[in-house]
């Protein structure tokens, strides 16, 4: 039975990247997808912005949807402060395998939490399965006919705060022309916009980000 694709990103990884280096293992993810296999992980411009994003919430609590191999897991959890920790959701258990190893292999396993299942079950037990209070910073990068009632449904388990910050990926490639409408139109969302590009190409994407007000 041949490797998956997302079994040999890893298996480069492990075999090219640095144990317990996050950095290395986010540059030898997108070595690989860049000049192998094309993959659907941030990738390094929109990753900047994410990045910039994350240091500004400085979260203690962050959550993640769609974590697929782990890049952006990795790539979060490597700038949380101590004590600081990110859940991330991934319902196909091949992807959640994968990435599994990709996070211990990065030496983040201690910052991060990898909850198998689909989002619109895990998001209602946050709260008393996971003892999450509130939110600090959601990363929304899952099937993107996903994001507006994921975002919703956040607001329904008094998720956030005021100040809760949501970046949303691939708001123009794929696209995710509902979830915009929804927070530039709400009173309770502040939104930017992040031009950008789709990972390891030249075709225009952009990221979102929404502010919760209260
Ligand atoms: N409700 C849910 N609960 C838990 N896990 C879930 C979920 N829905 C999807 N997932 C998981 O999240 C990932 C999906 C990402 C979709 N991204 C994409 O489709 C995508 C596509 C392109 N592209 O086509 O260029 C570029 C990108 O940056 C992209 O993120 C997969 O690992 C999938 O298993
Ligand atoms: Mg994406």
């Amino acid at each position: 039975m041949n490797q998956s694709k997302e079994q040999r990103i890893l298996n480069f990884v492990l075999q090219n990247a640095v144990r317990g280096d996050p950095c290395s293992v986010v540059d030898t993810i997108d070595k690989y997808c860049s000049q192998k296999e094309w993959a659907m992980n941030v990738g390094n411009e929109k990753g900047l912005i994410l990045d910039k994003t994350v240091e500004e919430a400085n979260p203690s609590v962050a959550l993640e949807l769609g974590t697929y191999c782990g890049y952006s897991a990795v790539r979060i959890s490597r700038l949380l402060k101590a004590g600081a920790r990110l859940l991330t959701v991934e319902f196909n258990p091949e992807f959640a395998a994968i990435a599994k190893q990709m996070i211990e292999f990065a030496g983040v396993q201690d910052k991060v939490k990898l909850l198998e299942g689909p989002s619109e079950e895990i998001i209602p037990q946050l709260k008393k399965k996971y003892e999450v209070d509130t939110l600090d910073f959601v990363f929304l990068d899952h099937w993107k006919d996903r994001y507006t009632p994921d975002t919703i449904l956040l607001q329904e388990c008094n998720l956030l705060r005021k100040g809760s910050v949501l970046l949303a990926d691939n708001v123009i490639f794929p696209g995710a022309p509902d979830f915009l409408n929804y927070v530039r139109k709400s009173p309770h969302f502040q939104c930017t916009n992040y031009p950008s590009h789709l990972e390891y190409m030249q075709v225009e994407d952009a990221m979102e980000k929404a502010v919760f007000l209260g």
